[in-house]
This record gives structure tokens, sequence and C-alpha cells, in this order.
């Protein structure tokens, strides 16, 4: 096992990789006058394969990236990426997304590396062999998030790795594999985590590189805060520590007045339930600056909440029998319940209408194009909606949130929702049309986004 101490010595693998590179290029000169049959582009595959074989020892890789987040994860498998694209050019060895396959079990995580989902990319939910075939040419997966994974999960993997390669026996197919993640962070839902699997044989006995980063580089400009995270992720804070965090809580005695908070304040809640009431009152604050209590004033058309259909209610004793609500109720509801307050008889959560205004921050909870940086988890802004053919701004409702008259429009009438993304590898100003998925059963009401606690992540 090899232990690799800090994100610096990348610069030394790098540099072990230029020796590679160099020696790779002798070999594959030798070999094309070795093998004058063999195609050139073979021959320097070939050698390229078998360059990477020495570095483990000629073993198959299975390693695992490790490290606190910000230690630079994300950011080695990026360089990784573009380390091997550049020597693949300079052997003239093709070099595309089947080369090296990146995924990660989340969609944010994938977009933050360029990749696809690992149940996207693996087609985990799917039989389709033959999609999976370019696989047969990776010289390595990479596989992000890994404490998302669960015990069945890897197992899946490593099936489907030896189904496509049609090698049952070599672990994942035999291709080389980086796991990367940190077991501090986030773990699987509803699945038993890796790291607390004792017989889980795919995970504990076929490791066989850790590597580990250690220097963080994301708090680099805020030093103190870096190592108080720290302290958090590996013993729990001090006393003192606890105190700089509680003097961050809104309300707490020592915590700032709500009107020294600045606008762009970035909130943690324990509960949705806070984080939605935090949500409603900057949308009432919203409203109270821009809107109109005086149901003869036509509202603005940069606010606009969305419902997925008609409240009804279910008439007693009678089987499938419902009932338009009244306004008043439709508006009591709008108004003051939300995502953490409507459950179904599945214990599913969903979203009473999004209350949304052009600029507003998302977060998307689906993956839609995840190499189009639309992913669960990704941030956008608002810009507005696309309404289906024949529907206007004629058909807006108006509803009632806090005595203010709002625009309201059923999901129906919509075609998608404008946004612009904030996070991921969009740049610039371009706005994205994402199709607006919705249950349209009565009583559930399901949603592409979530609006999050118009904040934006720091680093
Ligand atoms: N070796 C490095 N030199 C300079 N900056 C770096 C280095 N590694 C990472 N960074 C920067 O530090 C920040 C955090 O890196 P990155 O997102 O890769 O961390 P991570 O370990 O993947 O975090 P997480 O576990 O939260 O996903 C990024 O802004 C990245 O550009």
């Amino acid at each position: 096992m090899y232990v690799v101490g800090r994100a610096r010595e990348i610069d030394e693998v790098s540099r072990q990789g230029l020796t590679l590179y160099k020696e790779a290029e002798k070999n594959t000169k030798e070999s094309v006058e070795d093998h004058p049959r063999k195609s050139t582009k073979r021959r320097r595959c070939d050698t390229l394969r078998h360059q990477i074989g020495k570095v483990v020892n000629n073993k198959q890789l299975i390693g695992f990236l490790s490290g606190a987040g910000g230690t630079g994860k994300s950011h080695v498998i990026k360089t990784v990426c573009r380390y091997a694209q550049k020597l693949c050019e300079e052997l003239r060895v093709k070099f595309d997304k089947t080369s090296i396959v990146v995924t990660a079990l989340t969609g944010a995580a994938a977009v933050s590396i360029n990749g696809e989902t690992t149940a996207k990319a693996f087609a985990f939910k799917r039989e389709v062999r033959n999609e999976l075939e370019e696989f047969k040419n990776a010289y390595l997966v990479i596989v992000d998030e890994v404490s998302f994974a669960s015990v069945a999960d890897l197992q899946l993997l490593d099936e489907k790795m030896k189904e496509i390669l049609d090698r049952p026996v070599e672990p994942f197919g035999g291709v080389p594999f980086v796991f990367s993640g940190d077991f501090t962070q986030l773990s699987p839902v509803g699945g038993v985590p890796l790291y607390k699997c004792d017989d889980c044989v795919t995970w504990k006995q076929l490791i066989n590189v850790f590597m580990e980063l250690k220097v963080n580089h994301r708090f680099e400009k805020d030093p103190g805060w870096g190592k108080l995270l720290e302290r958090f992720r590996d013993k729990g804070p001090t006393t003192d520590e606890v105190a700089i965090i509680n003097s961050r809580v809104v309300g707490s005695h020592k915590g700032p007045l709500e009107k020294n908070i600045p606008p762009d304040a970035v909130y943690a809640t324990k509960t949705n339930v806070d984080r939605m009431a935090i949500n409603d009152a900057i949308f009432v604050k919203h409203l109270e600056k821009t809107h109109s209590t005086d149901a003869n004033v036509q509202p603005l058309m940069h606010t606009l909440c969305i419902k997925a259909g008609n409240l009804r209610f279910h008439v007693r004793g009678a089987r499938k029998e419902y009932h338009a609500m009244e306004k008043k109720a439709q508006d009591i509801i709008y108004a003051s319940v939300g995502e953490a307050h409507v459950q179904d008889k599945t214990k599913k959560y969903h979203d009473p209408p999004l209350k949304l205004y052009h600029g507003r921050p998302l977060c998307i909870n689906q993956n839609e194009d995840v190499s189009g940086c639309i992913a669960n988890g990704a941030m956008c802004e608002f810009r507005g909606v696309k309404l289906k053919p024949g529907v206007s701004i004629t058909d807006f409702e108006t509803i009632l949130i806090d005595g203010y008259c709002v625009n309201c429009v059923c999901v129906t009438q919509i075609e998608s929702m404008v946004v612009k993304m904030l996070d991921g590898t969009t740049e610039g100003d371009e706005e994205h049309l994402i199709e607006l998925k919705q249950k349209l059963f009565m009583h559930q009401l399901g949603f592409l986004f979530r609006a999050l606690d118009q904040s934006q992540r720091k680093a």
C-alpha cells in the first residue's frame, strides 16, 4: 500500500508522469520496430497501458483518494484528466470521455469534475450492454463522492464491469479504478456505507493504493475558519469554537440583529421547516418592496408562483371524490405551507407553490443534463418561464401572500423554466431552458426545483 502525503506531492506525481511519458515514447518507437505488423496506434495504446501498469507494480490499480473537503480531490481528478489528455495527444492516441471514465455518485459532484453520475454512466437501472461496450477502452475509471456509495452500489458496479468486459473473475473487470471521497461527509441514502461493512470484500480487500490529501486549499484565505472546520471534522470543536459558531446564529442572545444581516448572508438551518421559514420571510420582504395589497393594481411580472394544480380535498367517506378548495383556503396554504409540511401516503414530501422572482437562487434537485451542469445540487438563478402555446399572461390568476397580490400560474401551463446556472462549468450569461417535471395528482405536488435558503456556496 502506498501513501501519498500532500497535495503538493501531486507535482512529484506529474514529474514521475513526465518520465513515464518519455519512457513510453522510447518504448513506443522500439515496439514499432519490433512488431511491424501491429498498427502504430494499437502499439502506442498497448505501450501506454503497459507503462501505466508499471507504476502500480503491474497490479490492477484500485485506489482510494481521500482528504477533507477542500483539500483538492476534484482538482486532482481534473488535473489527471487534463494530463492524460495531453499525454495521449503527444502519443497521438485517441482520448475521449471513454479513455478515463469520470463519474460521481451525486449530480453536483459529477458537474464539478466534468463527469457523469455513476448510475447513468454504468446504466445501473438498465440492461444496455451494447451501449457500455465503449468502457472496454478505458485506461481508468474514476468514481467520486464514494462516501455516498452503499455496499450494494459497489457490488453492482463490480458486476456491471465484469459483465461489460466479459471478465467474471477480475475485480471491476480488470480495469484500473480510483475512488475518491471523504467518509466524514455524507453517507448513502438508505444503504450500508462501505466503511461499516466488515464483509464488503469489494472495498476492504481490493484497495491497493491509498492517497490522502492533507493541505486544505479552500480556506487558504481564511485559515482560522479552515482550522475550525478541520477540528469539527476530526474531533469536534472546542468550547471557544462553539461560541464562535453561535455568534453567527441569528436570534441567539449574542448573535447578529436582523437589521445587521447583509442581503447575501448564507444561512445554515438544522431543519427544512427553518429553511422554508427563512425563504418565506425573504419572499415576503421582496413583496413588501415591490408589490401592492390593492387588488386593482396589476401584480408585477418579475414575480411568479408556480403551483402544481388546484388544491382539492378528499370528500370524507367517498372513494376518489375530491372537491375544489375555497380560494381563501388555497391562499392560506400557498402563503404559509411549505414542502416540509406536505407529505403523501408514501412519506414523500412535496412542494406547495414555488415562490419565484427574477434573480432568485434555486437548487436543482434532478439530474437533467449532467454534462450541461443541470444536475442535482447545482445552483441556478430564476430568470422567467416559457409558456405553452396558447397560454397568455391573462390566464394567470392572482393569489394573496401576506395580503400582497402575486401572479400565480399552474405548472401545466408552462413549457419550461428559464434559469441561469450559478456554478459548474457554464460560463457567461447563458440562459437554460429546463423542463418542469411534475406529478399531476391533485394532492401530490412535485417539482423540479426546491428553493434554497437564498444561499450560494461560498467556496
Ligand atoms: N493543489 C492545489 N493548488 C491550488 N489550489 C487548489 C489545489 N487543489 C485544490 N485547489 C483549490 O481548492 C479548492 C477546493 O478544491 P476541490 O473542490 O478540488 O476540493 P475537494 O477535496 O474536492 O472538496 P469537496 O470534498 O468539498 O468536494 C478549489 O477552489 C481548487 O481550485
